[in-house]
């Protein structure tokens, strides 16, 4: 079959896409702490045969800038963080295809908490949920979940890959096959059949038994994005969609490689995960018609979106120096957040020590500079050159304002990609690993294939 793209649509459960002043756009809907909010954008995604709508995550708002929150509420940069899995069910319940993700962290939960929610919306939703592994970045999360300090980074994945053999761990509990539900006998399921984990290692302990039996695709699909070359590690250990944050196709490429390259390592096939890079369309009908539109947007930021962000990310106060005074090397070194981010910095301004302004600049956070312009056309030119290159096996399509800017995709570019055959006229199946295309897992596969990469 030939190869098609896959497409996730970037959500944040909040006041705000992930362009903080994407709330003060003129044709943003302003209840964005209401249901209705999201079953329309989720609504929409179905439409556009989109395989994915996927939140974003994070337990506190940035507050790292200057340590002080003030500015983030009052200019409403990510300041409403809701529980995005409740979110998710409400838009479960307005759609019948699309695959629902969220993120969650392996710091501040216990993996039997996350093993349970995400297999119970995995239930709730006939076989659609995936869940984005993160380690969390910075300092505000750690306070408010009871400890002093974010983990280092490293370390962090280390614990990561302990937190995941729990998950999955409990999610192979219950066989397939266990339940019975039979009135007659009384037997309600086959207890040979329904295991303990007994899991007592490093950094977890859980006993079990589970308390959710398998969902019609198994278990949710696992979503990763990390960048860093211990991230890329665990990405390439665990991910089935893997996401990335590549600016053009030369870097897109290595990312791509690198991370296959590391499931190949960890005794996978890479060809049963995908890799959607993060892109910000603004489309129009025609390209003169999103120039217009990008003019509305690009006049959206204010510098105070990109400190107050670059802060969060990198844990990092970069109110405490002189936007234009270099930073030291012990500053870069000590930062903890999202490396990756850093070392893109680093390497695109080409300088050993940036300032706080070429943080702004290079990092392109809370803008819109790389933004795709243009009308169907040049859009799908774009994610063609990216796909066919091998960049990526797909996208994730973040918005400057909603719903408006998932509409003028799905209005635009969605036709355009089934055209040229780039992309799926409708869905495959309805479980989310049927529409991605990956195989329905066996209980404990994880286990043999890591066991075959050490031998
Ligand atoms: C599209 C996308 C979405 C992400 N969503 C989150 C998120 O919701 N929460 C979070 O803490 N990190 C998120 N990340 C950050 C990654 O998990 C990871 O920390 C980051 O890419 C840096 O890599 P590293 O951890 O290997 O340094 C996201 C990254 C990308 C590219």
């Amino acid at each position: 079959m030939t190869r098609q793209m896959a497409l996730v649509g970037f959500l944040q459960a909040q006041n705000c896409t992930n362009l903080p002043g994407s709330w003060r756009h003129p044709e943003s809907r302003d209840d964005s702490m209401s249901a209705d909010y999201y079953q329309e954008i989720a609504r929409i995604l179905e439409r556009g045969k989109f395989h994915m709508a996927f939140f974003d995550d994070r337990l506190a708002m940035p507050d790292r800038y200057n340590n002080d929150h003030a500015h983030t509420v009052e200019y409403g940069i990510r300041c409403v963080k809701m529980d995005p899995i409740v979110v998710l069910t409400t838009m479960g319940m307005v759609t019948t295809k699309l695959g629902l993700a969220s993120t969650a962290s392996t710091t501040y939960f216990e993996p039997f908490d996350v093993a349970r929610r995400f297999a119970t919306l995995d239930l709730m939703t006939n076989g659609r949920a995936a869940w984005n592994v993160v380690t969390s970045v910075n300092d505000g999360e750690a306070l408010n979940m009871g400890k002093a300090q974010h983990l280092d980074h490293d370390p962090r994945y280390d614990r990561a890959d302990e937190f995941m053999e729990v998950v999955l761990g409990h999610w192979d509990s219950w066989e397939d096959g266990s339940l019975l539900i039979d009135k007659t006998s009384g037997r309600f399921a086959d207890p040979t059949k329904v295991k303990r984990l007994d899991h007592k290692g490093e950094f977890f302990a859980s006993r079990g038994p589970f308390t959710v039996p398998r969902s019609a695709q198994g278990h949710p699909v696992i979503i990763q994005a990390g960048a860093s070359g211990r991230g890329q590690r665990f990405a390439g250990r665990w991910g089935e969609v893997i996401f990335t944050a590549s600016r053009n196709l030369a870097s897109a490429k290595q990312g791509y490689d690198a991370i296959r390259g590391e499931a190949v390592k960890a005794g996978r096939d890479p060809d049963q995960m995908f890799l959607c890079n993060l892109i910000t369309p603004v489309a129009g009908a025609t390209k003169a018609e999103a120039e217009d539109r990008m003019a509305v947007i690009q006049k959206l930021p204010l510098e105070i979106d990109a400190l107050s962000l670059l802060a969060e990310a990198l844990n990092f106060d970069f109110g405490a120096k002189p936007i234009d005074e270099p930073l030291t090397s012990e500053e870069l070194q000590g930062m903890q957040g999202m490396l990756g981010m850093r070392d893109g910095v680093l390497r695109a301004s080409g300088k050993s020590n940036p300032s706080t302004r070429d943080f702004i600049t290079f990092s392109g956070r809370a803008q819109v500079q790389d933004a795709i312009v243009g009308g169907p056309k040049e859009i799908a030119d774009r994610l063609e050159e990216m796909f066919e290159g091998r960049g990526c096996d797909g996208f994730v399509v973040a918005a400057s304002y909603v719903p408006g800017s998932y509409a003028d995709f799905v209005n635009h570019v969605v036709p355009e990609l089934q055209k040229r055959g780039l992309f799926h006229q409708d869905y495959a199946g309805t479980t989310l690993r049927e529409n991605l295309g990956l195989k329905r897992p066996a209980a404990g596969a994880w286990k043999t294939r890591a066991q075959a990469a050490a031998e």
